[in-house]
């Protein structure tokens, strides 16, 4: 794909917004496909998104749509950035206006039932294969990308080429991406640094400091490693910009969602009164009942998944989930 290509992002939220800012600065055109006309009108029309970036004056290269057809006319890529547990039913509904071009997901989560990731549901609903199917993943906060803060992210595809392609497709003036071909390796990443964040986040609300935010941070990644690795990742993406990076970028940033829902559950709201405040994915609410199943299922040990599912659901709390993770059998730090 040349710096000039036509891009379909299909979500019009903060994050699809965002990378649309970033393929825009890149040379591309960018068509946002969003599920309400109101919202793709202040986007075509007033060049703005205020539900998801306010103040942020869009670029000119960026249009949108609520018809899918539309969206991906005459599109060379297409991407996806909605929440991941409705993902395969939109995907169902778009797929037969989908031309075939490479597809990537922006996403981070694993569907709840089946334990896929977001590459493994776009393969099964679509047919296409891998080398069609890439993700972007890294620490990307949207509205520090939106404001053309640096940063950096791996674009990660089996087939190497294509990786490439859709790296010169969203080099910008502050977004650089690396590539990789570890897929799997990115997409876990990316989905559990959301439930360490949510572990973080109830560190931080029940007034705990510096290090118990370390210490989970640095289990957390020893926990994302150990099934990542079990499932066939390379040890090093889990060291990269897909791992650790976002990771660190999500445990600290109060502009994380996964982060402040934990501070909130930390501070004593229940789930059903943290959704009721807030419109906007916390993807690794559902994502630890998933990533914890596909740990048993793999035979991995993941104390943190399953400590987090259980405030989630309310059947335990945050101080609770603490002092068990200090009073787990001892062992060594590297098992
Ligand atoms: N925000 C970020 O910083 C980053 C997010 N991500 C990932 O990107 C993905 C998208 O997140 P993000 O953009 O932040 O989420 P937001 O909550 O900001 O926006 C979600 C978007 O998806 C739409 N949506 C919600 N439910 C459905 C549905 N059932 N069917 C179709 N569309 C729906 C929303 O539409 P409506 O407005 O109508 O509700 C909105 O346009 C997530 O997996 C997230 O983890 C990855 C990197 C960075
Ligand atoms: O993935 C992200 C940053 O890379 C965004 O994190 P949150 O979904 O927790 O806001």
């Amino acid at each position: 794909m040349s710096p000039s290509s036509k891009v379909a992002v299909f979500g019009a939220g903060s994050w699809g917004t965002a990378f649309s800012i970033v393929l825009a600065d890149a040379g591309n055109d960018v068509t946002i496909w969003g599920r309400r006309e109101e919202v793709c009108e202040s986007i075509r029309e007033r060049h703005e998104n205020p539900d998801y970036l306010p103040d942020v004056k869009l670029p000119e290269a960026i249009t949108a749509t609520h018809d899918p057809e539309r969206a991906v006319h005459d599109a060379d890529a297409i991407v996806f950035a909605v929440p991941s547990q409705s993902f395969r039913e939109n995907l169902t509904e778009w797929a037969p206006v989908l031309p075939e071009v490479p597809m990537i997901s922006l996403m981070k989560g694993v569907e709840l039932g089946s334990l896929k990731r977001m590459s493994e549901v776009i393969a099964e609903v679509t047919g296409a294969g891998d080398d069609r199917i890439a993700v972007v993943s890294g620490p990307n906060l949207s509205r520090e990308i939106a404001n053309r803060e640096p940063a950096a992210s791996v674009v990660a595809c089996a087939d190497e080429s294509v990786a490439r392609r859709i790296q010169d497709m969203c080099h910008s003036t502050a977004f650089r991406p690396y590539t990789s071909v570890d897929v799997l390796g990115c997409e876990l990443g990316g989905a559990y640094k959301n439930v360490v964040g949510i572990a973080v986040g109830m560190a931080v609300g029940l007034g705990f400091g510096d290090n118990t935010t370390a210490s989970v941070i640095t289990r957390g990644l020893a926990e994302t490693a150990r099934l990542a690795t079990a499932l066939g990742a390379n040890p090093l993406t889990l060291m990269g910009l897909a791992g650790l990076g976002d990771l660190v970028a999500t445990c600290s940033s109060p502009l994380s969602r996964n982060r402040t829902f934990g501070e909130k559950l930390g501070r004593g709201m229940t789930t059903d009164d943290i959704y009721a405040s807030t419109r906007q994915v916390a993807e690794g609410a559902k994502s630890c009942a998933s990533l914890h199943a596909l740990a048993k299922h793999t035979g991995v040990d993941a104390p943190i998944a399953e400590h987090v599912e259980e405030v989630v659901a309310g059947r335990s709390t945050a101080a609770d989930m603490m002092q068990a993770f200090i009073d787990r059998d001892t062992k060594a730090e590297t098992d």
